[in-house]
C-alpha cells in the first residue's frame, strides 16, 4: 500500500500531553479554534504528574504511611500498586475524555518532530501526518537523568531498567518488593522514595554526594526530617560519589543483587542491594525532537530556552513545563500555560516575573514544606539590606493549641517562619508536620499579598486543623541571634 501524507493546519499545536498543554488545549480548544495535541504514550495520556509521578508516588506515599507493623511488607506492597494502577487508569481515561469530547480539538498518537518553524511531522506507521500551525507549544516534558556511571554502560542494550536497577517509573512496579533497597541521590525523588519504601518495610539507604541531606534548607530543618526518617529506618551516607554500580546478573533477575561503589573521603565503600534507584534529576525530553530543524535555541543542559513571556528563540512556539528547565512542578506547569493564554488571547502582560513566593513540598512522612526564604537567605538578604529579622520557630510535638498531628498519631516535625521584624512581612517558613503541604499555600498567599504575620496570627482557624498552629507559633516570634 502506498503511504500517505495527510496535512492539516491548526491554530495551536501543543506537542506532549502535560499539565500547561492539555489545559491550554482545552481552553483553546472550547472557544471554538482548532487544536492538535500530539501525544507520542498511550499511556502517558495525561502527561507524567497523574501516570508516573505526583499521583501515583503520593498514592503510594498514603498507602505505606497506612501499613500498620503487623501487615506483611510484600502484600501490602501489592495492594498499594494495584490500588495505584486503579487510580493512574481511571485518571487517563477521564484525561483523554476531557479533550476528546471538544469538536475543535484533534487528539493525535505518535511521536512529533519538527521539519519546520511552525511545522511538525508524526508518523504513524504507513501514514505521515504534518501539522502546521499558527501557535506552537512545546510541552514535552522531562525524563530521568542517567549519568554515565561505570556499570551501566549497558542500560537499554544488555539489561534494562526495572530489574535490579530502577527509575521513580519502574521502581513503582518492583515485583517483589526490594529487601534491600539503595536510592542514589538525594533530592525530591530519592528522599520521598526512601521515606515510602522504608514504610513499605524495605531497608533503606540514600547515597548523596552532598556535604548533609537537604543542603538547601536550612540545618534544624534539614536535621529535623533527617533524624524522622532515620526513625523510620532510612540510613543516609553523605558526601557519598558514586564510582559503579554493578547489575549483577545483567540487571535482568529480580532475584539478583545490584551492588553499588562509592566515595567517602576518598576511601571506597560499596553496598548490596536487591533494586537500586537512580534519582539524579531529570533531563529535558527533546530527543528526536528536530528542534534544529525549527531553530528552537536550547541552553547548554539541553533545556528550550525561553524570555519572562515563554518565547523560545521561534516566533509563534513557545516552551512550558519542564522541558524548559527553571522550577519543575505541575503547578508551575499550569502557570505556564497562564502565561500563554495571556499572550494568545489576554492582555500579553502576565509572565514569570510575576511568579513569587512558588511553595513546594517534600512528600516525606510527615510532608516537609518550604516557601520564600530559608533563614540562612533571609540573614544575607538581611544583611545586604539593612534589615532585622524575627523568627518563630517551635517543635510540633511542643505546640499546645495544635492537637491535629496528635490526633493522628504523628506528631513530629518543626515549624519555622522568618519575618522582616520592621514591616512584620512573612519572608519565608518551613513546616514539617501533618497537612503542611496545606499550611504552605496560605503562608505563600499571605507573602505574595502582603498579610502580615500578626494578621496570620490573629486570624480564625478551623479547630483541631494543622493551619491553627499559627495562632501559636507566630505569638513566639523573636529577633533573630
Ligand atoms: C517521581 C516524581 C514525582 C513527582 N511529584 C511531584 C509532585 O508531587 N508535585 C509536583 O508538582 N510535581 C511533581 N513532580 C514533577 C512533575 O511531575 C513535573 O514537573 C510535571 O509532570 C511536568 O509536566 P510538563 O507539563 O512539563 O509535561 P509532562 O507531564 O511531562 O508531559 C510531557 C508529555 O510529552 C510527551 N512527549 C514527549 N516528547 C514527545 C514528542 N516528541 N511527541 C509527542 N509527545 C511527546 C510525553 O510522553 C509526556 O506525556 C514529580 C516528578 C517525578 C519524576
Ligand atoms: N514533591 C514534588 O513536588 C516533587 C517530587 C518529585 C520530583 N519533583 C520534581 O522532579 C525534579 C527531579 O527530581 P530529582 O530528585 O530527580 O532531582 P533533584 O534535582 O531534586 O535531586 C537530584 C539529586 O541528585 C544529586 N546528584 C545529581 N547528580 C549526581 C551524581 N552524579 N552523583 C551523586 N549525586 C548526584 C544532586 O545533588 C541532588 O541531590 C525535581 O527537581 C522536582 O522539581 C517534585
Amino acid at each position: 500500500m502506498e503511504a500517505t501524507v495527510h496535512r492539516e493546519h491548526v491554530d495551536l499545536l501543543v506537542i506532549g500531553w502535560g499539565k500547561g498543554g492539555k489545559t491550554l488545549a482545552g481552553t483553546v480548544g472550547r472557544s471554538g479554534r482548532r487544536v492538535a495535541l500530539v501525544e507520542q504514550d498511550a499511556l502517558m495520556v495525561g502527561g507524567t504528574c497523574i501516570n508516573v509521578a505526583c499521583v501515583p508516588t503520593k498514592a503510594l506515599v498514603h498507602d505505606a504511611g497506612a501499613r500498620r507493623p503487623e501487615d506483611d511488607p510484600a502484600s501490602w506492597f501489592i495492594q498499594a500498586v494495584k490500588r495505584r494502577d486503579t487510580l493512574t487508569a481511571a485518571m487517563r481515561k477521564k484525561n483523554h475524555s476531557m479533550l476528546d469530547t471538544v469538536d475543535s480539538v484533534l487528539l493525535v498518537s505518535g511521536h512529533a518532530a519538527f521539519t519546520g518553524p511552525r511545522e511538525v511531522t508524526v508518523d504513524q506507521g504507513e501514514d505521515t501526518l504534518v501539522l502546521t500551525a499558527d501557535t506552537v507549544v512545546i510541552n514535552t516534558g522531562s525524563v530521568p537523568t542517567i549519568p554515565p556511571i561505570p556499570g551501566l554502560e549497558g542500560l537499554g542494550e544488555g539489561f534494562q531498567l526495572g530489574g535490579t536497577i530502577h527509575d521513580s517509573t519502574t521502581l513503582q512496579h518492583a515485583d517483589p518488593l526490594p529487601r534491600r533497597l539503595v536510592v542514589v541521590g538525594g533530592g525530591y525523588v530519592g528522599l520521598e522514595f526512601a521515606s515510602m519504601f522504608a514504610h513499605f518495610g524495605s531497608e533503606v539507604t540514600v547515597l548523596d554526594r552532598g556535604s548533609r541531606p537537604l543542603k538547601h534548607e536550612d540545618e534544624d530543618v534539614a536535621r529535623t526530617a533527617v533524624a524522622i526518617m532515620e526513625e523510620d529506618g532510612v540510613r543516609f551516607r553523605s558526601g557519598a560519589s558514586v564510582t559503579a554500580i554493578d547489575p549483577g546478573a545483567a540487571g535482568t533477575s529480580s532475584t539478583a543483587e545490584a551492588t553499588v561503589t562509592y566515595e567517602v573521603d576518598g576511601a571506597e565503600q560499596s553496598i548490596g542491594a536487591d533494586a537500586v534507584l537512580l534519582a539524579l534529576g531529570r533531563t529535558p525530553a527533546t530527543a528526536g525532537l528536530g528542534l534544529d530543524a525549527a531553530g528552537v535555541v536550547t541552553d547548554e543542559r539541553g533545556f528550550v530556552q525561553v524570555d519572562e513571556y515563554l518565547h523560545t528563540s521561534v516566533e509563534g512556539v513557545f516552551a512550558i513545563g519542564d522541558v524548559k528547565g527553571g522550577q519543575m512542578f505541575t503547578y508551575t506547569s499550569l502557570d505556564d500555560h497562564r502565561i500563554v493564554a495571556d499572550q494568545l488571547s489576554g492582555g500579553g502582560q502576565r509572565s514569570l516575573e510575576d511568579r513569587v513566593a512558588v511553595p513546594y513540598t517534600m512528600f516525606l512522612t510527615p510532608p516537609l514544606a518550604r516557601v520564600g526564604m530559608s533563614l540562612a537567605e533571609a540573614k544575607s538578604w538581611a544583611e545586604e539590606n539593612g534589615r532585622h529579622l524575627s523568627v518563630a520557630s517551635k517543635k510540633v510535638a511542643d505546640i499546645a493549641a495544635m492537637p491535629r498531628p496528635k490526633i493522628e498519631g504523628d506528631p513530629r516535625g518543626l515549624i519555622t517562619v522568618v519575618v522582616d521584624t520592621a514591616s512584620n512581612l512573612i519572608l519565608g517558613a518551613s513546616l514539617q508536620h501533618v497537612h503542611a503541604e496545606e499550611v504552605i499555600n496560605l503562608v505563600a498567599l499571605a507573602i505574595r499579598h502582603g498579610i502580615t504575620a500578626a494578621e496570620l496570627r490573629d486570624s480564625i482557624y478551623i479547630h483541631p486543623s494543622a493551619t491553627e498552629a499559627l495562632n501559636e507559633v507566630l505569638g513566639g516570634l523573636v529577633p533573630a541571634e
